[in-house]
This record gives structure tokens, sequence and C-alpha cells, in this order.
């Protein structure tokens, strides 16, 4: 699906701590790790997922804190592939 998402369809990630970005097209969130170490590894891990989804993250990376943005550049805003990576990433 292509669809872009309505405010309803975001609340499961917005309720785990994602917000919207100013512009409305993206969600947002800091993943903070003990270490970066910690950091780096969930990143690894996140990439490995991203490429098998066929969907990318924005991101980046401060000693033990990992900032991503997630978006669907092709349609402009957001889609169902950035619940999907948002949660497969809260699961990591
Ligand atoms: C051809 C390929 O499917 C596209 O370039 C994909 C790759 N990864 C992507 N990632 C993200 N975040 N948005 C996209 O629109 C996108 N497009």
């Amino acid at each position: 699906m292509t669809d872009t998402l309505s405010d309803a369809d975001l609340k499961p990630v917005l309720d785990a701590g994602w917000s919207k970005t100013d512009d409305g097209k993206g969600i947002t969130k800091t993943f903070k790790f003990e270490d970066f170490v910690g950091a780096f590894g969930w990143m690894s891990k996140a990439a490995m997922h991203a490429e098998k989804m066929d969907h990318h993250p924005e991101w980046s990376n401060v000693y033990n804190s990992v900032t991503v943005t997630l978006t669907s550049h092709d349609v402009g805003g957001l889609t169902d592939r950035d619940t999907d990576l948002a949660q497969a990433m809260d699961k990591l």
C-alpha cells in the first residue's frame, strides 16, 4: 500500500514514543543506549531489517544516542512502510 497514513493509523507508533516531524511528512524518535557499542550494534541490526524491507531510515548517531526519522520519499509522506519499520525498530 502506498497511501499516506491518517493520524488514527499513526496512533500505535505515536503511543510508542514516535512523534510527527514539524513538516508532518515523517515520524521521529531518539533511541538511547548504554554506550556507543550498544548504539552501533542496534544500528547494524536495524540496517539489516531496513534492507530486507527495502525501506531505509534517515538517522544520526552521537555516542549512545540514535535519532531516527522515517518517511516515504516516493510518496512524500508517511505510509505503512514507515510504521512497519518503526515497529520493527522498537522490537530490536
Ligand atoms: C526502489 C526502492 O524501492 C526505493 O528507492 C525505496 C528504497 N528505500 C526507501 N526508503 C524510504 N525511507 N523511502 C523511500 O521512498 C524508499 N524508497
